[in-house]
């Protein structure tokens, strides 16, 4: 198993050329929120931009972006027919399809809600487009019963489950999870042909061949919602500037989890919210010279 280091990071990632332009970062869009879980695409879109990605663009319910554009200034939008429960309607991939195929990486899942409308736009979404795709949360949910959609992905996807998630995906209890997720996180990884993060205190990376990484950054403040959203969109920010799957993966699991570290230098770990842990990123990739 392989530990999560600043000096692998420094490996990875490059620092910006003077002469750079928005395109050389990739576009990126998340798709994600419902009626209710408003906050989870806000976090997720405000991470990605926080962690260098060129272009970003939520796609949401209508309505949700009615609520959250004012707060994502930096952001595109793409507003999608909704349901009557606010949740995002089939009928919306007319629109949200020919808009994914310009895109370099697209993150899905973070506050989607659980419906058969979702459960058909997550398929949709695997067998039809071809940018890099990290599924998490309700995309995960929506797969539950048949993870080898997952090997329909045109690139390796990356996918971001809690334990609660990784017990449906495998239909298995949360104690099996528990019991060794390096071993089940690998065993997932090599079975889908996906990078595997199988979230908790001391999250594990797992490779389609096998590749284990073992990341020691983050603590308790991060035991609060929204945490695993802004992950998602910082490893969809990764993959959107160029990075492997695994390396993007890897690279936001560690620096996700230093912002938290830093943070707790002045802050009690009670009261850290996520939207601390994002205005962290930027001083956390100043101290890998980025
Ligand atoms: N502001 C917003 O808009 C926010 C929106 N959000 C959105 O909410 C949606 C639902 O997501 P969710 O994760 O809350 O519910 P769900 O998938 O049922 O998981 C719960 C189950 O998993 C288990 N479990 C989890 N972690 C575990 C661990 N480390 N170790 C062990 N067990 C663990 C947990 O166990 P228990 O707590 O019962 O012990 C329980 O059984 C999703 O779309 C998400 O994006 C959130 O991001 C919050 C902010
Ligand atoms: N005690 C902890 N120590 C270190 N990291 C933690 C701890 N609790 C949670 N995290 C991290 O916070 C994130 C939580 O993700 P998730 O459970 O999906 O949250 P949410 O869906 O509410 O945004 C994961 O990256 C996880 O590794």
């Amino acid at each position: 198993m392989i530990e999560v280091t600043s000096d692998l990071l420094c490996t990875k990632l490059k620092k910006r050329a003077p002469d750079t332009h928005k395109g050389d970062f990739g576009r990126l869009t998340i798709v994600a929120g419902s009626r209710g879980m408003v906050g989870a695409p806000m976090m997720a879109t405000l991470a990605a931009m926080r962690t260098g990605s060129g272009l970003t663009t939520l796609a949401a319910p209508a309505s949700v972006v009615s609520c959250v554009a004012v707060g994502l200034m930096e952001a595109m939008t793409l507003p999608l027919c909704e349901t009557e429960q606010g949740g995002l309607d089939a009928s919306c991939m007319e629109t949200l399809l020919p808009h994914l195929q310009k895109q370099t990486a697209c993150v899905v899942g973070c506050g989607l809600g659980v419906t058969n409308d979702t459960k058909q736009i997550i398929k949709n979404i695997i067998e039809n487009t071809k940018c890099k795709l990290l599924l998490d949360a309700d995309a995960l949910n929506a797969i539950a019963g048949t993870p080898e959609l997952l090997q329909s992905c045109a690139q390796t996807p990356v996918v971001t489950p809690h334990p609660g998630e990784m017990a449906r995906l495998c239909g298995i209890e949360i104690s099996a999870v528990l019991s060794n997720p390096a071993k089940l996180a690998r065993t997932f990884a090599q079975t889908y042909g996906c990078v595997t993060v199988l979230k908790g205190h001391r999250t594990v990376i797992a490779a389609p061949d096998g590749t284990l990484f073992h990341n020691t950054t983050g603590n308790a403040g991060l035991a609060k919602g929204g945490s695993g959203d802004i992950l998602s969109g910082m490893i969809g920010a990764f993959l959107a500037q160029g990075l492997s799957a695994v390396d993007a993966a890897v690279c936001a699991v560690w620096i996700h989890g230093a912002a938290a570290d830093r943070l707790s230098e002045h802050m009690a770990l009670t009261g850290m919210l996520a939207r601390d842990v994002i205005d962290e990123l930027p001083a956390v990739m100043k101290a890998l010279d980025l």
